[in-house]
């Protein structure tokens, strides 16, 4: 992973040399806290210890049962569910991953009439356990499951905690089970058995994966400018300080659409906390050009735009054409165009000194997305430590939760009460 700060200098907001020399020494100090938190697999920090702790012949041993699945569907929500399918997603296999990460009705019955459901492994992953909408859903592909006729006993990977109801389920019906990593959130669970479950059914190179994930912790140094992670947490972190509020994450490739909602869960549940943050918006080259690109870089001075791309895709010839105005794009292609866009779009912004950071990997591949992974969870820390927040819990999303099972009858929870006190205003 490579990380270019060149377009965050000098733009408003904007960074000086002089700005990163006196941010480069906290940085030291935040990767000696790091460091610290990684030797003593501290809450949190043992998230970055994943490429040396994570155990690839669990995951295979687990998912051994299934053999050559037609298709997976993960049952999960939040970090349960978008490492996997950031990897799915970015990958080819012949095996299909599919992904329960709402309740939404309409969905859930679709995809469930589509499925050849006793040719599909249900990967049903909840660290706690309790999570509404997994349990829900969980139980909604179950019977589905047994209308089909299918013994839903021999088409199921649980992934859990050590305790739970999954727990229990797994042991009651005696199913395969992989254990969530202790003292890591799920949106830093990518590399481990949460993340990586789907991959192996997919038959990609987990031990690859993992091995990118080791290529960043090898480069976090105690400078930004020797580590990309850090050079890139540090930048966002001191944008955000001068006013950069959101970070428009915008990947130059189609295959890295799902990264970017797996990064604005990172980026957002880990740093909005006390009233700070940066909220990611999820964008996509070249498609936002002709949309979001106009607020970028003209509106509110008051964020950066993250443009990541690999250098190496594959790519497909324009075809010579004599329509009017258009024959410079024959005998181009869509790669050229795509690659002229990004640069496009990055000089634009430059020119409207609105901060702009590239991030190039090498390829899509399982390595160059362990590292990418690895890298930005690392920045995620370092901004975390910058900032003073705590990185690694998301005690806003309880409020919601209780209101939610207290209108279900859940129990007896004030949050749920509250919603009956709406102010309303009603126009129709
Ligand atoms: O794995 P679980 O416990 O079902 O949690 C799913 C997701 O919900 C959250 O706990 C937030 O509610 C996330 O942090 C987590 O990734």
């Amino acid at each position: 992973m490579e990380v270019d700060i060149g377009n965050a200098l000098g733009t408003q907001p904007g960074l000086t040399e002089e700005t990163l020399d006196r941010l480069d020494d906290r940085v030291a100090d935040a990767d000696d806290r790091i460091a610290r938190g990684m030797a003593d697999d501290e809450f949190g920090y043992a998230s970055l210890n994943l490429p040396e702790t994570a155990d690839p012949a669990a995951i295979r041993a687990a998912v051994e049962p299934f053999d050559e699945p037609e298709a997976v569907l993960t049952v999960g929500i939040g970090g349960s569910a978008l490492g996997a399918a950031t990897l799915a997603d970015a990958l080819e296999s012949d095996v299909d991953a599919y992904f329960l990460d709402n309740v939404d009705p309409d969905a859930v019955d679709a995809l469930l009439a589509s499925l050849p459901l006793e040719e599909v492994v249900v990967n049903v992953v909840s660290r706690s356990g309790t999570t509404a909408e997994t349990l829900a859903n969980f139980l909604v592909v179950r019977e589905a499951m047994a209308d089909a006729g299918v013994d839903w006993t021999e088409r199921t990977l649980v992934t859990t905690g050590e305790s739970g109801n999954l727990r229990r389920l797994a042991e009651t019906h005696d199913l395969p089970a992989l254990d969530v990593p202790e003292g890591v959130p799920g949106r830093f669970s990518v590399l481990s058995t949460v993340g990586l479950a789907v991959a192996a059914l997919q038959g990609h190179d987990v031990e690859a994966v993992l091995a990118g994930g080791r290529d960043g912790m090898a480069s976090l140094a105690g400078s930004l400018r020797e580590s990309p992670a850090y050079a890139y947490g540090a930048t966002t972190y001191a944008l955000a300080e001068r006013g950069a509020l959101t970070n428009a994450f915008m990947p130059y490739s189609e295959s890295l659409e799902t990264f970017a909602e797996w990064f604005a869960q990172l980026w957002a549940e880990s740093l909005g906390k006390d009233g700070l943050g940066q909220t990611p918006a999820r964008a996509l080259g070249a498609t936002d050009q002709h949309s979001q690109l106009q607020l970028y870089r003209a509106g509110p001075a008051d964020k950066l735009v993250t443009l990541v791309r690999p250098r190496e895709r594959a790519d497909s010839r324009i075809p010579e054409t004599d329509l009017e105005g258009l024959s410079y794009l024959g005998g181009s292609s869509l790669g050229d165009l795509l690659d002229a866009e990004f640069a496009a779009t990055e000089a634009s912004l430059a020119a409207a000194d609105v901060p702009n950071v590239r991030v190039e990997i090498d390829r899509v591949d399982e390595r160059a997305l362990g590292e990418l992974l690895y890298g930005m969870e690392a920045a995620c820390v370092l901004y975390g430590e910058l900032a003073s927040v705590s990185t690694f819990t998301q005690p806003a999303v309880e409020w919601g939760k209780k209101a939610a099972r207290g209108l279900l009858g859940g129990g007896d929870f004030p949050e749920a009460e509250a919603v009956a006190d709406k102010r309303e205003f009603r126009i129709d």
